[in-house]
């Protein structure tokens, strides 16, 4: 079976969408999104397009603010400040990669951590693992979602995740391990990759090669999910971290590439800066 991240995408979004009628009746005004978008890298400015494209389709106001690849650190620091200021915006997003001179953890930590929708604030994070309520990393969390949505069970099952970046990685492994999954964390110095994942009821890859997971080091039935956002060498067009056709027939469940987590990470941003909004007005 496929799950089809493009259509519990859309449901999620209807779902968003809903609250947002709910919520501009009781609070006069819809949630505010602002997405800054630094340099004219053509990957960061088609994500930041369908970013807008979402927060138009759930009935937020968004904002997309562009700059320069020469923009100074402290240029952007001041826009971020007046944003965290600003009563009228809810959340902010600072689109990544950004360019070399600018020092990325600076930039994230200037976020005020109450609009942090991508859940990136080193205060987020310290909260995800003291299990302390939080904003979730987006990707993370529409992973769990589409699994739950799958009906494919988390409790006491062997997940291994393969890759450790602070964005998927890590926050998924302890997703899982916090719905009781036993989990392994693998990445490209594990010995006997292919024998590790072959074990695994769930199996999560973030390492960002194409086509890296073959057949077999799928396990029969696994639940596959592929993170991966590579453009193929050869054809150019996009692919993930898994060969799907390799292994759909071995997984019980897999997620295609495009189509699954990506449409997904999307629409969990939308309910991340609606959550942000109503923490704001609920106070
Ligand atoms: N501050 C920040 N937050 C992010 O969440 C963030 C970021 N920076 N920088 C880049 C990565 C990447 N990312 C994607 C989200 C959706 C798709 C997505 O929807 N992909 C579609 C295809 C889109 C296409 O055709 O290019 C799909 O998989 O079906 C892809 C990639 C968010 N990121």
């Amino acid at each position: 079976m496929i799950i089809s991240g493009t259509q519990l995408a859309k449901e999620l979004k209807q779902d968003v969408a809903r609250r947002v009628v709910e919520a501009k009746e009781k609070y006069g005004r819809a949630p505010h999104l602002v997405v800054i978008l630094v340099g004219e890298d053509p990957a960061s400015q088609s994500y930041v397009k369908g970013k807008g494209k979402d927060a138009e389709e759930v009935g937020f106001k968004g904002t997309t603010i562009r700059r320069p690849a020469d923009i100074t650190e402290e240029e952007l620091l001041a826009m971020i400040a007046e944003l965290n200021a600003d009563d009228t915006v809810d959340g902010v997003l600072v689109q990544l990669p950004l360019p070399k001179h600018i020092d990325e953890d600076k930039v994230i930590e200037a976020i005020a951590k109450e609009k942090d929708v991508d859940g990136f604030h080193p205060a987020n994070v310290a909260s995800l693992w003291q299990k302390l309520p939080c904003t979730l990393p987006c990707t993370p969390k529409g992973i769990i979602k589409m699994l739950d949505k799958a009906g494919v069970e988390i409790e006491g099952k062997k997940a291994v995740v393969i890759g450790r970046s602070n964005i998927v990685g890590l926050p998924v492994s302890k997703l899982l391990l916090d719905r009781n999954a036993t989990v392994t964390m693998a990445h490209s110095r594990t010995k006997n990759l292919a024998e590790v994942t072959s074990a695994a009821d769930i199996l999560v890859v973030a390492i960002g090669r194409p086509r890296f997971v073959t057949a077999d080091m799928v396990g029969e039935g696994a639940a596959v999910i592929d993170v991966g956002v590579n453009r193929d060498p050869e054809t150019g067009k996009l692919c993930g971290d898994v060969d799907y056709e390799a292994c759909k027939d071995k997984a019980s469940v897999i997620t295609p590439v495009p189509g699954g987590v990506g449409p997904m990470t999307r629409a969990c941003l939308m309910e991340n800066t609606l959550e942000c909004f109503l923490r704001k007005m609920e106070k």
